[in-house]
């Protein structure tokens, strides 16, 4: 696969980890996320997430997916970034992300969205 691969584990400063699948010719891919933490008050589950990257081969591919967390929690994150290498070669995702919450109202929409940035590291 070019030099965008993105699969394998991931982790981010939240110590949460994800695995992701080899992507295919259209760059969709498929992978696991499991959160560390949340405000969900029920157990954690792993997560199935859906994405799609560039398939550029000079290995510095943009990219999008979605974590659809399981039972434990009736949100969904959206987040994109790039890949990139540091200083000393090491890979890094650097990410944006929206988390939304199900509110019970439309009244309570404007609380719904949370927003953030992120950086993952190869395990
Ligand atoms: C741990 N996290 C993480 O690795 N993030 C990049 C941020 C954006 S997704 C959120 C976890 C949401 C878990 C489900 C929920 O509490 O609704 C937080």
């Amino acid at each position: 696969r070019g030099k965008c691969n993105l699969a394998g584990w991931w982790q981010n400063e939240l110590g949460s980890e994800m695995l992701v699948f080899n992507a295919n010719s259209k760059g969709n891919f498929s992978g696991e996320y499991y959160t560390a933490v949340s405000s969900a008050q029920k157990p954690i589950e792993t997560s199935p997430l859906r994405g799609s990257q560039h398939l550029d081969e000079d290995g510095k591919c943009t990219f999008g997916f979605t974590v659809n967390w399981s039972k434990f929690s009736d949100s969904t994150t959206v987040f994109v970034g790039q890949r990139f290498e540091d200083h000393r070669g090491q890979e890094v995702l650097k990410t944006g992300w929206l988390l939304r919450h199900k509110v019970n109202s439309l009244h309570d929409d404007w609380q719904a969205t949370r927003v953030g940035t992120n950086i993952f590291t190869r395990l």
